[in-house]
């Protein structure tokens, strides 16, 4: 008899194709507008699981006694409750790798946006504001050259870097867990304690995993080390920060303004303050996604499912 598996995420129709092969699929294309109560049911006769942002909780394994693979469809897995997973022999793996290019380039993106106020001076054009000689009201700040301050210089953190340093002949700062020779000697970055990157960077760049070491890694005596005049970019989960102090810091005028693609609560609540500020640049969590990129984590995402559950050792397990 074949093995089951919930796919809980919309995915390619050939990532479908080769799943329904090996496996028999329950799939919902959106959980938030399926019945969760019918998916809480599917789920106790589950061998694998395949999706992303789900919280895979103690309370959700509780329904799910033959689980034996849980596949997420990103690189970040702050939504796995690795002890019970573990403690249940349950594997868990993720999308590393396929997706880097596509995300750093959304935060260079969101980077420049924030620094030349792209999205303010779009609506300036499109409300039909623009009637004669631009003012300095209208000026944003130089990217090129300056001090780029990246928090995890991992993978993305990288490709931040290798764009900063060749495109914008930007001097890198970089603090992480470990030294890293690579970025040292081809892009010329220098590491640097937390406290001496906040001070010295022009731009601050977070982009370590969200774990309980980095919650809240940059609050409020963060933001006051860093310069009146720097630009807060976060690109790797809105709990890296202390959304609170941000705010605070961006209202005070404490930090000139913030890039944002990730948010303590996502969706973001409509009344949040962040939607109302003026220097702060918002996109929806949308770093790796290019239809391309998706469609390549989702294949990644099934092949390791299916290796866990052929019992070989799937190329992203997490450890
Ligand atoms: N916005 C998006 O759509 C999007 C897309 C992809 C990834 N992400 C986020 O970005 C994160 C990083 O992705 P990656 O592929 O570069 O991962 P990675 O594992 O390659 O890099 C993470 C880096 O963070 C460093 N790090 C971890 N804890 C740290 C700490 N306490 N202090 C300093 N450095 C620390 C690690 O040493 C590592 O170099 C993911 O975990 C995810 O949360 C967001
Ligand atoms: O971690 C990731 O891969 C991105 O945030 C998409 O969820």
């Amino acid at each position: 008899m074949k093995q089951k598996v919930i796919v809980y995420r919309k995915v390619p129709k050939d990532v479908l194709t080769l799943l329904n092969e090996k496996f028999e699929v329950k799939y919902y294309k959106n959980l938030e507008t399926e019945s969760y109560s019918d998916f809480l049911q599917e789920l106790h006769t589950a061998h694998g699981l395949l999706g992303s942002s789900l919280k895979i909780s103690k309370e959700l394994l509780d329904h799910a006694p033959n689980l034996k693979i849980v596949s997420n469809i990103s690189v970040g897995y702050d939504n796995f409750d690795l002890e019970q997973l573990n403690s249940r022999g349950i594997l868990a793996t993720n999308t590393p790798g396929v997706l880097v290019d596509t995300t750093a380039d959304t935060i260079f993106g969101l980077l420049l946006a924030t620094a030349r106020r792209m999205p303010e001076l779009d609506l300036y054009v499109k409300s039909g504001k623009w009637n004669g000689t631009k003012d300095e009201d209208l000026f944003g700040v130089d990217v090129h050259h300056k001090v780029l301050g990246i928090i995890g210089m991992g993978s993305i953190g990288k490709a931040i870097a290798k764009r900063a340093h060749f495109g914008f002949d930007m001097q890198i700062l970089y603090h992480n867990r470990s030294q890293n020779n690579q970025v040292e000697n081809e892009y010329n970055a220098e590491y640097c304690e937390l406290d001496e990157l906040l001070k010295r960077s022009d731009y601050v760049c977070l982009m370590t995993p969200h774990t309980p070491e980095t919650d809240k890694l940059i609050g409020e005596r963060e933001f006051r080390l860093m310069k009146d005049s720097s630009i807060f970019i976060n690109g790797s989960r809105g709990k890296n920060v202390d959304e609170e102090a941000l705010i605070k810091a961006l209202q005070n005028q404490r930090i000139l303004a913030a890039g944002l693609d990730v948010y303590e609560t996502e969706p973001i609540n409509k009344d949040n303050p962040l939607l109302k500020l003026p220097n702060v640049v918002t996109l929806p969590h949308i770093g790796s996604a290019t239809k391309e990129t998706r469609d390549k984590m989702a294949r990644l995402a099934a092949e390791n499912l299916a290796a866990g559950l052929e019992g070989k050792v799937p190329l992203n397990l997490i450890k």
